[in-house]
């Protein structure tokens, strides 16, 4: 092309040189024929001169020669020495000599009369005048003179020219006839003798070779410029050709370039041999998050993290790069971050001037490969799902099933596509309602579920939550219908019992509170409507807890379960039995219309409860106490029914009456022992808490031995409570443990108070309630106090119920021996009440066992009472223990005690509990005595 492009800008220049030649050869052929006829003339004047030089000297050798003497030949007067110088013939004629130079002379004139040649004789010394030299003609002479040849010019004569020849003239001796006598010798130079050719006719003849040589040179010149008109077309189709090539070859390079860089796939061209990158485009270094730029001219390592050969490939990837026609490898990219990016190389080998090459085509199967490890993870937990899934087309045809679909139903999918199939009729029938309504409201729902009954292949049966939902493809059309089907037989099973759960109670299957809310609230409505009354009842069983405590939770439960038995069946089916928890029962009466009636049926449940209950070999007699409440005299929600009838049962506890009905006095009360609730929280701190001390007296012979002390509350406006009323209230509250730790403080203060005013010190017991001797550390509480009081561990005696030892028997033994080692003394009260395990009883290490004043009562009256009574007293001795009787009022009760040999009584017999100034004061006198 570059040379193309030369011979295009060298065309003209040849063009020019051509024509500069053929100028040159034409000015070359004209110096040429202007020399050659120069040449020619001067070829011409030389003979006309030997012609001139050969008639001298044939005259000179004759001596001259004689011709008539005429006009034009006239004897010659230089010739007048000469004595034969005119003869006459013998005829008479007069000849005269005629010298050579005379006839020279005649003969140029005729020369140039006829031919217009001239020729001159002429000499430095002429005789004659028309002989002598012109200028140039003297010039060459001088010339001659010099030793100078011949002179040649041409000149112009009578305004035509003439090439002009001269050469010397030399004297011969037969000149010497003539021309001795002026002086010259044989062999001198005397003149010379000019000859003037014309040059017209040659310059004719020039003219006409011109001419001719100019046509030629003129045809030569169009030739040669045809062939240069002709070259350069040629020059021009060729770089045209070689243009439009190359214009092509342009466009196609950036046609591909421009491919290459845009193709969405990378192209790397890199040597097989060594691994160099030779050209990249600029999809595969982004794939890299490098410059092409970056990549060219590195080795192909750059692109490959595990690149174990020089070139910078895996060795698995250089054998299967191998394979001639290419191969898909799988492969990692490394890329500039360090990230790893999945690619799928096509590759070529290639062999380019003489280089192997290798073209790879990178394509990123990052995203896909995630993709399709998504997609197959979906389709393994799609297959795999615990929840039957199905696919079906527009039509509601199954279209895909999983295994567990398969599992759980026992239809294939062959099965499922047949029109037949019940599955297949269910899903033509719901996804056709599903269109159809789609259709109608303009909105295809976006999923609908049902809850049903479905079938399985072989028949059976279980519930089956469907929900379908419409599939769209990636246009966004309506393509498939997805059905879950998820079987709920556990759940329908588990919302059932749950339901049962929520409602009943576990223990005995009755209604619990929420359901008993529910149907007392519905029966409040129904009776508003009809003017109705409804009763409710709250049986609370008395002593449960001293049971469940003492027998343990075993024989508590199945005491409640017989208990709700017998309330069962002592009611219709419309009445509704409810445990309220622990032993709280309540029985609702939707239908009882009159207070007669209403009575007669809580008497009929305590006679049912009353009957002796047989658990495990054991008889229990249970009593209950029973409140009721009215609707609408005593609230109109089930909440204040219960209420009330609570209310109704506490007074019925506290007046040891069965069945008491609600009275609108009993909520002052309530309300009152809330006001005892808040009012002791202050009791402490405003020292309103005081101790009285009940004396205990030896049974025998009445001598004061120990006291208890009991607590006493001097309310600023109600007066002193009973500890029966605000101890519970203390202990629901947690304030027991504050107020126990200040009765021990007192109790030990007291004593060491005696001591110091010199009373002998009897023991003195102290009450403990359950939350204290929940305390770990009561034992050494007590210790430490006793210390810090200076007061022997043997002066303090701890009273405890049976119930809070049986609570937990173990951990109360442990505190328990804890204070013995300390030398505390311990009694159990109100023994006879509970049911003790004796085997409990004889690991425990008491001093004291004390007798309930309820069999105390009864002593001289019940024979049980007494039988009891003597049964404790043996018991306790039989252990090495004391008995104590409290509660002795009467004069029998003393007696009968005394006679069965209890040891120590304590009652209003001898002494109510006493201010501390009075005990003290029995103390000192009882000493005194
Ligand atoms: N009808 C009658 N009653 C008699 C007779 N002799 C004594 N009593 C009363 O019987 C109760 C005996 O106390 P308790 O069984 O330990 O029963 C005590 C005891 O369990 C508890 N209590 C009293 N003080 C404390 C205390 O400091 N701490 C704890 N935790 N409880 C205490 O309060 C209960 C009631 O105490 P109090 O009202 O003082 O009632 C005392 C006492 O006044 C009698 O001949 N006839």
């Amino acid at each position: 092309m570059e040379s193309a492009k030369a011979l295009r800008i060298l065309w003209p220049l040849g063009l020019i040189l051509w024509t500069g030649l053929i100028l040159l050869l034409g000015y070359q052929q004209q110096q040429h024929h202007r020399q050659a006829v120069l040449d020619m003339a001067r070829a011409e004047a030389i003979g006309s001169y030997n012609k001139d030089l050969v008639y001298r000297r044939w005259v000179a050798r004759q001596g001259g020669v004689y011709v008539s003497t005429s006009a034009y030949t006239p004897a010659n007067p230089y010739l007048a020495h000469l004595p034969e110088r005119d003869i006459t013939t013998s005829t008479g004629k007069p000849l005269t000599l005629v010298n050579p130079a005379y006839m020279t002379r005649q003969v140029h004139e005729l020369a140039t009369e006829q031919y217009g040649n001239r020729g001159h004789i002429t000499s430095r010394k002429p005789l004659r005048p028309e002989n002598a030299p012109d200028a140039w003609e003297r010039a060459s002479l001088e010339a001659f003179a010099q030793g100078v040849p011949e002179t040649l010019s041409v000149a112009e004569i009578d305004g035509a020219p003439y090439l002009r020849l001269m050469r010397p003239m030399i004297t011969e001796v037969p000149c010497l006839k003539c021309h001795a006598c002026q002086g010259y010798q044989a062999g001198e130079q005397r003149g010379g003798i000019s000859v003037s050719i014309p040059l017209r006719p040659y310059q004719a003849i020039q003219a006409q070779l011109t001419r001719l040589g100019t046509i030629h040179l003129a045809i030569l010149w169009l030739l040669g410029l045809l062939f240069f008109l002709y070259f350069k077309r040629v020059v021009d189709a060729r770089i045209r050709e070689v243009e439009q090539a190359r214009s092509a070859v342009e466009q196609s390079e950036r046609k591909y370039r421009l491919l290459f860089n845009e193709m969405e796939i990378g192209f790397g061209l890199a040597d097989t041999a060594s691994g160099e990158i030779l050209d990249c485009n600029p999809c595969l270094a982004r794939l890299v998050e490098r410059s092409p730029a970056e990549l060219i001219g590195q080795k192909q390592s750059i692109l490959h993290p595990e690149a174990t050969t020089p070139e910078g490939l895996t060795e698995d990837f250089v054998a299967r790069r191998q394979a001639p026609q290419g191969n898909i490898l799988n492969a990692q990219l490394l890329t500039k971050s360090g990230q790893i990016r999945e690619v799928e190389i096509q590759t070529r080998r290639l062999e380019l001037d003489g280089r192997q090459l290798f073209l790879g085509m990178f394509k990123d199967v990052t995203d896909l490969h995630a993709h399709a490890r998504q997609s197959f993870l979906l389709l393994q937990a799609i297959e795999q799902s615990p929840i039957a899934i199905l696919i079906t087309d527009l039509q509601g045809v199954p279209q895909y099933i999983n295994r567990y679909f398969s599992v759980q139903k026992g239809y294939r999918l062959a099965d499922l596509q047949r029109s037949d199939n019940p599955v297949h009729q269910f899903l033509r029938r719901h996804i056709a309602d599903f269109r159809q309504n789609g259709a109608a409201t303009g909105i295809v729902p976006a999923d609908w579920t049902e809850e049903r009954l479905a079938q399985r292949k072989n028949g059976s049966t279980y519930w089956e939550r469907s929900s379908f939902s419409p599939v769209y493809d990636q246009q966004g059309q309506l393509s498939h219908f997805l059905m879950l089907g998820e079987d709920i037989s556990d759940e329908k099973n588990s919302a059932l019992q749950f339901e049962y759960l929520a409602t009943h109670d576990s223990l005995t299957g009755l209604a619990n509170r929420l359901l008993l809310h529910d149907r007392t609230d519905q029966a409040i409505l129904k009776a508003k409507r009809q003017r109705q009354q409804v009763f409710l009842l709250l049986l609370d069983l008395d002593r449960f807890k001293i049971v469940n405590d003492s027998l343990g939770h075993d024989i508590g439960d199945q005491l409640l379960l017989q208990v709700a038995e017998r309330l069962r069946g002592a009611v219709r089916e419309s009445d509704t039995v409810a445990r309220l928890g622990g032993d709280e029962f309540v029985v609702l009466f939707p239908e009882v219309n009159s207070d007669a009636t209403i009575v007669d049926l809580a008497e009929s449940i305590r006679r049912a409860i009353a009957n002796p209950i047989r658990i495990q070999q054991r008889e229990i007699l249970v009593t209950a106490s029973i409140g009721l409440s009215q609707y609408p005299a005593h609230g109109d929600s089930c909440a204040e029914l219960i209420r009330h009838a609570d209310l109704a049962m506490y007074r019925a506890k506290e007046s040891g009456n069965c069945l008491c009905s609600f009275d609108p006095a009993m909520d002052q009360r309530m309300a009152e022992t809330l006001e005892i609730e808040s009012d002791l929280r202050y009791a402490l701190t405003r020292d309103q808490l005081l101790l009285h001390y009940q004396p205990k007296v030896a049974c025998a012979t009445g001598q004061l031995i120990g006291m208890e002390a009991l607590l006493r509350w001097r309310h600023p406006e109600k007066g002193l409570i009973s500890p029966a009323l605000f101890i519970p209230v203390a202990e629901q509250t947690g304030l027991i443990g504050e107020i126990g730790s200040w009765v021990l403080d007192t109790v030990c203060r007291q004593i060491a108070d005696w001591q110091r005013n010199g009373l002998q010190p009897v023991t003195v017991a102290i009450n403990l309630s359950a939350r204290q001797f929940e305390r770990a550390d009561l034992a050494c509480q007590i210790h430490d106090q006793l210390q810090d009081c200076g007061v022997a561990a043997g002066l303090l005696e701890v009273e405890l119920t049976e119930g809070l030892i049986m609570k937990k028997p173990l951990a109360a033994v442990q505190i328990m021996e804890q204070l013995k080692q300390y030398g505390v003394r311990i009694a159990l009260d109100d023994f006879g009440t509970g049911y003790s395990s004796l085997n409990y009883l004889r690991r425990f290490p008491l001093d004291v066992l004390k007798i309930d004043r309820s069999f105390v009562d009864d002593l001289g009256e019940d024979r049980s009472a007494e039988a009891v009574a003597t049964s404790i007293v043996s018991i306790a001795h039989s252990l090495g223990l004391q008995a104590v009787a409290e509660g002795v009022e009467t004069e029998i009760q003393l007696r009968f005690l005394r006679q069965i040999g209890c040891d120590q009584v304590q009652g209003y017999y001898f002494h109510k509990p006493l201010p501390v100034e009075a005990i003290t004061e029995l103390l000192a006198r009882s000493q005194q005595g």
